[in-house]
């Protein structure tokens, strides 16, 4: 692969699942963001939120993301919250493409309101906050270079195909041997 393919998109969107899936399916490295960040602090997500704050795992997510961007290209699955930040942008811009999985707040809502794992939801009204996140975060995640539409029945195998339908159409320079 030429550069680096980069999911961004909401909690739930499928960026970690859907990500593994692409890397097997292209034979290259993939990289969670959350994942390095878990290693590289030998904590979990809601451990380093609550004895670091959120400002501490933002610029840890920023090193760790100009980090994977450094390395071979792949896939990089990011955090939901990185796209937000111009500089994080910056440095997806010159490495990869990046591909938003755009999906609505029931499908969403569906897939994470199980699981206590994002610090962000635990609030009093998690459905509420994730909309509001999603509001307020939607017109800057349509800066991606690639906007995949999720439906709600799609499977993990199901999205990824759409992710590499989207890239054949727009960018298949990036599926070309480096
Ligand atoms: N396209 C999909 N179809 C069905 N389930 C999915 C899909 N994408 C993700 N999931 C499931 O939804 C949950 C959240 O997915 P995840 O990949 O962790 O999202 P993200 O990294 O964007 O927050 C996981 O349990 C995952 O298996
Ligand atoms: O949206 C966000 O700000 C966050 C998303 C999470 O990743 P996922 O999008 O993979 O759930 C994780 O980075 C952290 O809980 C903050
Ligand atoms: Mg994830």
């Amino acid at each position: 692969m030429k550069s680096s393919i980069v999911l961004i998109g909401m909690m739930g969107a499928g960026k970690s699942a859907v990500g593994a899936e692409l890397g097997r399916r292209l034979g290259v490295p993939v990289r969670d963001t959350d994942t390095e960040i878990q290693a590289a602090a030998a904590a979990t997500i809601p451990e380093i939120f609550a004895r670091d704050g959120e400002a501490f795992f933002r610029a840890r997510e920023s090193e760790v993301l100009a980090r994977v961007l450094r390395g071979p290209p792949g896939i990089v699955s990011t955090g939901g919250g990185a796209w937000m930040r111009p500089e994080n942008r910056a440095l997806v811009a010159e490495a990869g493409v990046s591909v938003w999985l755009d999906c609505k707040l029931s499908t969403l809502w569906r897939r994470v309101k199980q699981k206590p794992t994002r610090p962000l939801l635990q609030t009093a009204d998690p459905r509420g906050t994730l909309e509001r996140l999603l509001a307020e975060r939607a017109p800057v995640y349509a800066l991606a270079d690639i906007t995949v539409a999720v439906q709600d029945s799609d499977s993990v195998e199901a999205t990824a195909t759409r992710v590499l339908d989207a890239l054949r159409a727009h960018r298949p320079d990036i599926l070309e041997p480096a």
